[in-house]
């Protein structure tokens, strides 16, 4: 990736996606992310303000979880698709080499499962408050920067989804073990970690550690793969902001490596910023204006979200909200 306010393509030919330095000025970092947005669906911020001993303490308590036993974690008692899984991705069929915690990104439902998941459950339950307040904060200011690059008048017009109470966001920790680790041999792995898609939600925050095997898909299709860095987060445009800004952001197909080669395991931490369940989404008049029609009929969170668990992860999930 290159620090630049223009696409910049590496001496190889490959892709840098953009990087983008949130201490800089506000217009012109709005620009920036309005750019980003439309051209890739995805971009990198640093200088975000999230405290690193914040990302730390997250990162230490998801690898204290995962280095228990098998039958410590399925005791995570929370109702499916919450709670702890392996190799298992939604109810569908779909398969990768990755553990994973799922949880409510709410101070009440993380209080509850912090009892499930660690012996000193106030601790985690701190720890992943603290966390998920950081990473909240950061996505709204990005929804409002961009508001503000999209000349939306209301600049809360994406934030003020995830800043409500009732807002249906989560935070899930994905866990990617080393091929040494694993009890699996290396010729048995399909080398997919987390298969390609889009997420559903309005937007992604994903941090992880030093450990490559993320990829993002540039809109011809071809894989790009984003280099590890632990001092900034990857910020992905999901399915509701493609419908909120009717088209004009694409969500950004990406998909997790298995770590077949490398001895290090891979850890994620991701926040999806979502609206309350009952929230209608319907593209914004000002970009409808614009484009003359609405590409999307106007649809609740509940109603999309219960569509994309009745599908498999790869799926095109918001076709079937098309206007025909
Ligand atoms: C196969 C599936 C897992 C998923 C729900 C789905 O039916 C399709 C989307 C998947 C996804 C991708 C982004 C997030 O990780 C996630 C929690 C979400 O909201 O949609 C997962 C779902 C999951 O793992 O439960
Ligand atoms: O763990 C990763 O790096 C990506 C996982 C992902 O895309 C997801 O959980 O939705
Ligand atoms: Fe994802």
């Amino acid at each position: 990736m290159v620090v630049a306010s223009s696409i910049p393509q590496l001496s190889s030919g490959a892709v840098g996606f953009p990087i983008i330095d949130l201490s800089l000025d506000r217009s012109h970092v709005s620009n920036l992310m309005v750019k980003a947005c439309e051209d890739f669906g995805f971009f990198k911020v640093i200088n975000h303000g999230v405290p690193k001993l914040v990302i730390d303490g997250m990162e230490k308590e998801g690898l204290n979880f995962f280095s228990k036993t098998d039958l410590e974690k399925r005791s995570v008692g929370l109702l499916k698709p919450l709670g702890y899984g392996s190799k298992n991705i939604g109810f569908n069929g779909d398969m990768g080499d990755v553990e994973y915690l799922l949880l409510h990104a709410n101070s009440q439902s993380i209080s509850q499962a912090s009892k499930s998941i660690s012996k000193n459950s106030a601790q985690f339950c701190s720890t992943v408050n603290y966390y998920t307040q950081a990473v909240k904060k950061l996505a709204c200011e990005i929804l409002e920067l961009i508001a503000e690059g999209l000349w939306v008048h209301d600049k809360y017009a994406f934030s003020r989804y995830i800043r409500d109470i009732d807002s249906d966001s989560l935070i899930r920790i994905n866990y990617y073990p080393s091929c040494i680790d694993s009890a699996a041999p290396v010729h048995q792995s399909h080398g997919i970690g987390f298969g390609e898609h889009s997420d559903p939600q309005i937007l992604t925050i994903l941090h992880s550690n030093e450990v490559g095997g993320f990829q993002v898909a540039l809109h011809d299709g071809t894989w790009v793969a984003v280099p590890p860095d632990s001092m900034g987060f990857n910020v992905i445009v999901g399915d509701l902001m493609q419908a909120f800004t009717n088209g004009r952001f694409k969500s950004a197909r990406h998909r997790a490596l298995a770590n077949t080669t490398g001895s290090e395991s891979r850890i994620s931490i991701i926040y999806f910023g979502a609206p309350p369940m009952h929230a209608m989404v319907y593209p914004i008049p000002e970009v409808v204006k614009h484009m003359h029609h609405s590409l999307y009929r106007p649809f609740t969170w509940d109603e999309f979200k219960k569509t994309t668990y009745s599908l498999r992860l790869g799926d095109q999930r918001l076709d079937l909200f098309k206007v025909l």
